[in-house]
Parts: C-alpha cells; structure tokens; sequence
C-alpha cells in the first residue's frame, strides 16, 4: 500500500449519549479513491465529516481517539481548522451554489485567502472550471448566476468551487444522488480523472458506482468498520460474512 495520507487511529464519535462511532481504524491512502459503503445509519457520513471535523459544528459531540494527514493530529485542539478544511474540501449530496454567478462562486475562497489580483482569479476560474469539465458549457456566461445550472452542472462547479482553494483531500457524501444517470457517468468519470491529483473519500448508497469509481471500499455497519480492502476484493470475494451479506443485498 502507499504511504497512508489519512490515518485513523482508535477513533469513536458520540452524539450526546449516542456512540454513533466505535473504534475506527484504517489508512487511506494518497492520490486513490476510497469508497464508504454501508446500510442507512451505520456512521459513513459521521466518519466522512469527521476527517474535516465538520462534526464540531453540531452541538454535544465528543471524540476519542484520532485522525491523522500527513502526520498531523486533527483533533489536536491547536489545529487550525479553517486551514484544515481548505486542505479537506468536500462536496455534499444536494448541489449547494452559492446563490451568485458562476465566477464569483469559484473566486470566493481564494478571494476568502486573501487573493484580489483579477488575472490571477481568472485563471483559477479557467483552470478549476477546466478541471471540473465544465468550462465549455459556461465559459460564455460566468457572470450568470449559478443557480441557473443544472443539477450536475452545479455539482461540477461546486467541485471547481473546492478545487478553488487548492485542497488536497476531497470528501464526497453521496455526490450524485440527486443527479440523472448522465450527470452521475460523468461526475464519476470526474472523480477517475481527479484521483491522479487528488486523495478522494466518498460515501455512496450506489454499490456498482463504488466498484467503478473507488480503489478500495470500507463497509460500515453499526458503528464500526467491518471490512477495508481492495475494491474489487471486497466485490468478489469479502472475508467478512456481513459484508458479503450487504453486498449481495440481503440487508440495507
Ligand atoms: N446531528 C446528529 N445528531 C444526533 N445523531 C446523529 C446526527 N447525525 C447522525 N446521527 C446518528 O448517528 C448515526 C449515524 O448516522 P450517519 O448519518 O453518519 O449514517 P450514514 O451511514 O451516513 O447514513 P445514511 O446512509 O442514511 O446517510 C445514526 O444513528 C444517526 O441517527
């Protein structure tokens, strides 16, 4: 395996008196996509906003254990988390533009870190709209409104939007779920192209869509992490009866 670019150590989530997390542990790898498999409930959205510590904005949660990038504890209580999150981008399953033009959704976090140069937050538009396939079908109409899109263009540019502040994490929950199957083919043909650059983890209901998007699966199940391997071991021949149970649609 490469060398882990998040590391997950002992680590458990409550919700007030609700352990919605037990004793996490693996290693995700760089520049590879890792998908989060599990029935309804069993903590794959907690573990994913866990990674960014988007968790610490819901009132009465409490952690134990940790979660390491590059080495680094984030939930060491020094952590910068706005630095964090620019490093962990993450994409959720409604598309949520900000309700202003497609140039200034792109331009607001790095004008946030501080750029203002107007060629500068050009090119990132440009590259990051590129980046994102999206560039042809908008690049007549940038200063148009984002809500204007559709369903999957708005996706793209929620990506170019994260691709913006140069994260290197990228964390998907159910990013196509509200998408026709033409915007979902070409989201995930996104995700194979942006794995070259980028570590990706991505939560998703859609089993045939982990098989062909992801390199490894983790599955989920009550809490706790079950099984984590190679995609297509998981898919073929899991070691964990429960996974093979999930897999083959006899729960969830
Ligand atoms: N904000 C919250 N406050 C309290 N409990 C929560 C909160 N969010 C999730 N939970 C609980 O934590 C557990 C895990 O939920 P989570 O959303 O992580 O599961 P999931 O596997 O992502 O489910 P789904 O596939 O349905 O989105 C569930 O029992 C859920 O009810």
């Amino acid at each position: 395996m490469k060398e882990a670019k998040i590391e997950v150590q002992d680590f458990h989530l409550f919700y007030g008196s609700h352990q919605a997390l037990t004793r996490i542990n693996l290693k995700i790898p760089e520049r590879e996509v890792t998908a989060l498999i599990g029935p309804s409930g069993c903590g794959k959205s907690t573990f994913l906003r866990s990674i960014n510590r988007m968790n610490d904005l819901i009132p009465g949660v409490r952690t134990e254990g940790g979660i390491q990038i590059d080495g680094d504890e984030v939930y060491e209580s020094s952590r910068d988390v706005v630095e964090l999150r620019k490093k962990v981008g993450m994409v959720f399953q409604q598309p949520n533009p900000f309700p202003m033009s497609i140039y200034d959704n792109v331009t607001y976090g790095p004008k946030i870190h501080g750029i203002k140069n107007k060629k500068r937050l050009d090119e990132i538009v440009e590259r990051t709209l590129r980046q994102a396939n999206l560039w042809e079908e908008v690049k007549d109409r940038l200063q148009q409104s984002a809500m204007g899109l559709s369903g999957g263009q708005q996706q793209r540019l929620v990506l170019a939007r994260v691709l913006a502040v140069e994260p290197e994490i990228i964390l998907m929950d159910e990013p196509a779920s509200a998408l026709d199957p033409i915007s979902t083919e070409r989201l995930e043909e996104l995700i194979r192209q942006l794995k070259e650059e980028y570590t990706i983890v991505i939560v998703t209901h859609n089993m045939q869509q982990a098989a062909r998007v992801s390199n490894r699966t983790a599955f989920f199940l009550n809490g706790e992490m079950i099984e984590y391997d190679g995609t297509e071991k998981i898919f073929t021949n899991p070691g964990d009866p429960r996974t093979e149970d999930y897999i083959s649609g006899r729960f969830g």
